[in-house]
């Protein structure tokens, strides 16, 4: 079953990158893609904390998420899309991952990143994703697509294998990590972490990434890329000079299920319970 990844280079203008997404979506469906997978932030990325609040609380950005809801339809394709969302805390936002389906262009699936982005990596690389940010206090179950069964989780969350074993022990054959790496931990971490999810979850993983600088501040590591549950890379973003664009890929689930017949993962969860 054919799907793409867009990888984006979102700017802080909402209108510029809706229609960079419809573009995509359109170019996806008309090569044969069922399901589009975006990255984090896909709507925008501002400077800092406070543009990041008011851009969301905008009209503008209310059309954002409706324009692909109504592209999808169009198009008649899956998408999966990160999006700000207003929270119910004055001040305070949800990075959201959404799901959507074309045929009524209805949210069939909607995550709120549960682990936020709270790290001091040296002098002017520090983040703190919670000055803007609500954490998400559920975790939705996987959302059946024409790929497989889909558990939606965003970026940082890539570290916590624990979510990815959750939504397997729910059903997960894929895991989507739309993401907004940095260059110092994308360089480092990256590609390890995405194998290690897919090969301790036994799932293949999605991570569509944002690329190159947004802006004087912040610029991502990019890289997309497609994972099969053996952990074999089987497609990745690799035109470094066109920083946005698609990338597709086959999900054949009978690797997942080869797989997992070759190497039972029974937990010992009596062993090691919750910590
Ligand atoms: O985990 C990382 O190194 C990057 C995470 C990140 O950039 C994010 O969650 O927005």
């Amino acid at each position: 079953m054919l799907a793409a990844i867009a990888q984006l280079q979102s700017t802080k203008s909402i209108f510029r990158n809706l229609a960079k997404c419809k573009e995509l979506i359109i170019e996806a469906a008309a090569k044969g893609a069922s399901c589009i997978f975006f990255p984090e932030a896909s709507d925008f990325i501002a400077e800092n904390v406070n543009e990041s609040v008011e851009l969301t609380s905008t009209e503008e950005n209310k059309k954002f998420l409706q324009g692909i809801c109504e592209q999808a339809i169009r198009s008649k394709i899956h998408v999966n899309i990160c999006v700000h969302e207003a929270s119910e805390c004055a001040g305070k936002i949800y990075n959201s991952n959404i799901w959507i389906e074309p045929t009524r262009g209805t949210i069939a699936a909607r995550y709120h990143k549960v682990h936020l982005f709270d790290v001091d990596l040296g002098p002017g690389k520090t983040f703190k994703e919670s000055n803007s940010t609500m954490p998400g206090t559920e975790i939705p179950s996987p959302v059946m697509t024409p790929l497989g069964k889909v558990g939606l989780a965003i970026c940082f969350d890539l570290r916590f294998p624990e979510l990815a074993q959750h939504l397997r022990s729910k059903g997960a054959d894929i895991l989507v990590y739309p993401s907004a790496f940095t260059e110092k931990t994308g360089a480092a971490h990256w590609e390890t972490l995405l194998r290690a999810r897919a090969i301790d979850s036994q799932c293949f993983v999605v991570a569509a990434a944002q690329h190159g600088a947004h802006n004087a501040k912040r610029t991502s590591y990019g890289h997309s890329m497609v994972i099969d549950p053996w952990g074999t890379v089987i497609a990745q973003y690799s035109d470094m000079n066109t920083p946005e664009g698609l990338l597709l890929f086959d999900v054949n689930l009978s690797i997942a299920e080869r797989v997992r017949r070759a190497i039972p993962l029974a937990r010992r969860n009596d062993l090691y319970p919750k910590l």
